[in-house]
């Protein structure tokens, strides 16, 4: 429906405007939060939760309508009233900065929007039907939910970490190349499900930080 691509975007505390703070605002603020975005909210009323959210110091709420000077210079901004003149007005404000934003009721105005995501460690799946149906890119999310499991956290806090490591000591891109296609190789998952992959990991590390260590296209382990 809309040509968008997808990208992950780094908003850690840099201050991102939120209009509105009904439901719709709600689930984009907790998008924002779990990305740990320094967060501005503009409205008359809040929900329940954006409420309780700015009583934890979460966010910060300026209780009032939108008006553009209010605007500040936040890195996005995200437009979720139920007034779509108002939302209009942010995004044409947003525009003669050069502000990226988003539009809950006008995807096709938008600079981005928000896909079905969610999170097993630092794999994230996100799911985007490009604003055909926002119901199956959730569907979708669930499908996906019940195959990638909590055992993934383990595997990409041992495959994040195995390949600084490996950065660091084997300069040969040649033979870090083979390294990580041999740890694949390995099937971790599965040894993590068995519990065998705290074992395996010591004697890796062992192996692999011995000073004699010289690795041969064959780890071993
Ligand atoms: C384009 C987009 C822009 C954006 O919001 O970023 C957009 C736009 C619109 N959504 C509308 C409606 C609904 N949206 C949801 C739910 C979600 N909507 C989300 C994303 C997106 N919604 C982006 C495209 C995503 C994609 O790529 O497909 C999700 C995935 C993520 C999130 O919100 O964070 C989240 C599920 C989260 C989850 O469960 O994981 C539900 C279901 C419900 O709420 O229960 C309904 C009611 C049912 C229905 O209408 O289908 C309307 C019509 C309003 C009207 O009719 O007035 C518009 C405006 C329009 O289409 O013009
Ligand atoms: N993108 C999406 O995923 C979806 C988008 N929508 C759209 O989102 C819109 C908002 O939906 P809800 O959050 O459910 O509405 P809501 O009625 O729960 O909240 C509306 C919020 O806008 C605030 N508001 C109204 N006028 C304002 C102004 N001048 N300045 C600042 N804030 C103002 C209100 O105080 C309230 O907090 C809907 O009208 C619909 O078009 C609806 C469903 C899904």
């Amino acid at each position: 429906m809309y040509d968008v691509m997808p990208i992950m975007i780094n908003v850690k505390q840099k201050e991102c405007l939120v209009v509105g703070g009904g439901k719709i605002a709600e689930r984009k603020i907790s998008s924002l939060m779990d990305a740990m975005a320094n967060i501005k909210v503009i409205s008359p009323k809040v929900t329940v939760q954006i409420k309780h959210w700015h009583n934890e110091g979460k966010l910060q709420i300026y209780k009032k309508n939108y008006d553009v000077s209010q605007i500040g210079k936040p890195f996005l901004i995200i437009a979720a009233t139920d007034q779509s003149q108002v939302n209009l007005q942010v995004y044409e404000d947003a525009k003669k900065r050069n502000i990226l934003v988003s539009i809950v009721d006008r995807p096709d105005y938008s600079d981005f929007i928000f896909p079905a995501s969610f999170k097993r460690g630092k794999l994230q799946i996100a799911v985007s039907t490009s604003g055909a149906s926002p119901i199956v890119a959730r569907t979708i999310k669930k499908d996906l939910e019940k195959q990638y499991g909590d055992d993934y956290e383990i595997y990409l806090d041992f495959l994040g970490e195995f390949r600084s490591f490996v950065k660091k000591t084997i300069h040969d891109t040649k033979q870090r190349q083979a390294l990580y296609k041999e740890i694949m190789d390995l099937d971790i998952l599965r040894l993590i499900r068995i519990g065998k992959f705290h074992s395996f990991q010591k004697e890796l590390y062992k192996r692999l930080k011995d000073p004699d260590y010289k690795y041969n296209g064959n780890i071993n382990c």
